[in-house]
C-alpha cells in the first residue's frame, strides 16, 4: 500500500578505502561503483537503490573526503558534503584496523560544521574481519564519545556481516512517502554511469601508475538493438596528446585490452551482448568545462 511505502537517501561517507563501494554493491547487490586497490576512485556521485521490505533506500556513493588541493579536488569534496547534508541519513564508515585516524577526525570536525545538527549519522566499524573483538570495543567508545552517533554497527563489507541489520535499520530511518524511483526504472538508471565506470576501472588497473590523472570516460551513445545486443560509444577525454599515447599504447594494444576486458564486464552485467567502441580525445580544457563535471554528477562551482 502507498501509505505504508518509505523513501530517502543515504549518504555514506569515510576515508578513502574504508569500504563505501564495497558496501555499496553489497547492499545494492549489483555492482554500481568500482572497486579497486587503489584509492580515490570513486569520481562520480553513483546511486545505487536497494529494496528493504516496504522502504526504497538510494545510496550517494560520495568521493572520498580527503584534503582538496585541485579544482577537481575541491569539487569532489564539497559534492561528498552537500551529498551527506541533502542525504536523510549519514553513515560514516571507519576502518577497524586503522580506528580514529587524522582523517577520520577531519571527517567529524566536517561533521559538527557542515552536516545540519540533528541529521541522524550512523557509524559502521567496517572491516572488523581483520581486529579482535576487544579491539572493536574500545574503538566504539572513542567515536562515541567524539560524535553522537544514532546507532553503531560492526560489519564486513567484503565478507556480508552485519549488512542486513543495518540496511534494515536505514529502511526503518527513511521518512514514511511514495518510492523515488518506479520499479522498473531501478536497473536503468545509471547503467551510462556504469558502463563509463568500469571502462575507467579497466585503464585503472592496466595502467597503474601511469594512469593520467586528468581522464576521465563518457558514455556518448547507447543504441538498443533489435536482436537484443547494444551499441555503447564511450570518449576517453584526456588533457594532453603525450596522455593520449599512452592510453592508447604501442600499436594501440592498451585501449585494445581495455575495451576488450570493458566489454566483457559489461556484457556480464548487463546479460546481453554489448559491442563497445571506445574513442580517445584529447581536450586540454576538459579540467575547466563544466559539461564534464556535470556528467561526473559533480558541480563546476564547487570546485571554485
Ligand atoms: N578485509 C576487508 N577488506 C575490505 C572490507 N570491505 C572492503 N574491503 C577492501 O577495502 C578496499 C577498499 O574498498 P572500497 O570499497 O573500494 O573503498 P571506498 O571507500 O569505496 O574507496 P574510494 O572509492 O577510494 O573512496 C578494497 O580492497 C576492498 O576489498 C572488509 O570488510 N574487510
Amino acid at each position: 500500500m502507498a501509505e505504508d511505502t518509505r523513501a530517502g537517501f543515504v549518504a555514506l561517507i569515510g576515508e578513502p578505502n574504508a569500504g563505501k563501494s564495497t558496501l555499496l554493491n553489497r547492499m545494492v547487490g549489483a555492482k554500481v561503483s568500482i572497486v579497486t586497490h587503489k584509492v580515490q576512485t570513486t569520481r562520480t556521485r553513483i546511486r545505487g537503490v536497494a529494496l528493504e521490505g516496504p522502504a526504497q533506500i538510494v545510496f550517494v556513493d560520495t568521493p572520498g573526503l580527503f584534503r582538496p588541493r585541485r579544482r577537481l579536488d575541491r569539487a569532489m569534496v564539497a559534492a561528498a558534503w552537500s551529498g551527506a547534508a541533502d542525504a536523510d541519513v549519514v553513515v560514516l564508515m571507519v576502518e577497524a584496523h586503522r580506528g580514529l585516524t587524522e582523517g577520520v577526525q577531519a571527517i567529524l570536525d566536517g561533521l559538527g560544521d557542515k552536516v545540519p545538527a540533528g541529521q541522524t549519522v550512523a557509524l559502521a566499524i567496517n572491516k572488523i574481519d581483520r581486529v579482535k573483538a576487544e579491539a572493536l570495543l574500545a574503538l566504539s567508545q572513542k567515536l562515541n564519545a567524539a560524535h553522537p552517533f544514532a546507532a553503531t554497527f560492526m560489519i564486513s563489507a567484503e565478507r556480508g556481516h552485519g549488512v542486513d541489520d543495518l540496511r534494515r535499520w536505514l529502511a526503518e530511518q527513511l521518512p514514511v512517502g511514495p518510492w523515488l524511483y518506479p520499479e522498473d526504472q531501478i536497473a536503468d538508471l545509471p547503467l551510462r554511469m556504469i558502463a563509463a565506470e568500469m571502462t575507467r576501472e579497466k585503464l585503472t588497473l592496466r595502467l597503474h601508475q601511469e594512469l593520467p590523472y586528468e581522464l576521465t570516460v563518457e558514455t556518448e551513445a547507447w543504441e538498443d538493438r533489435p536482436d537484443g545486443s547494444v551499441r555503447i560509444d564511450q570518449i576517453v577525454y584526456v588533457a594532453r596528446d603525450g596522455h593520449k599515447g599512452i592510453v592508447l599504447g604501442h600499436g594501440g594494444e592498451t585501449i585494445k585490452a581495455v575495451g576488450q576486458s570493458a566489454r566483457a564486464e559489461i556484457a556480464a552485467f548487463l546479460d546481453r551482448t554489448v559491442h563497445l567502441f571506445i574513442t580517445i580525445k584529447v581536450r586540454p580544457k576538459w579540467l575547466e568545462e563544466p559539461e564534464r563535471y556535470g556528467e561526473m554528477g559533480l558541480d563546476f562551482r564547487d570546485g571554485n
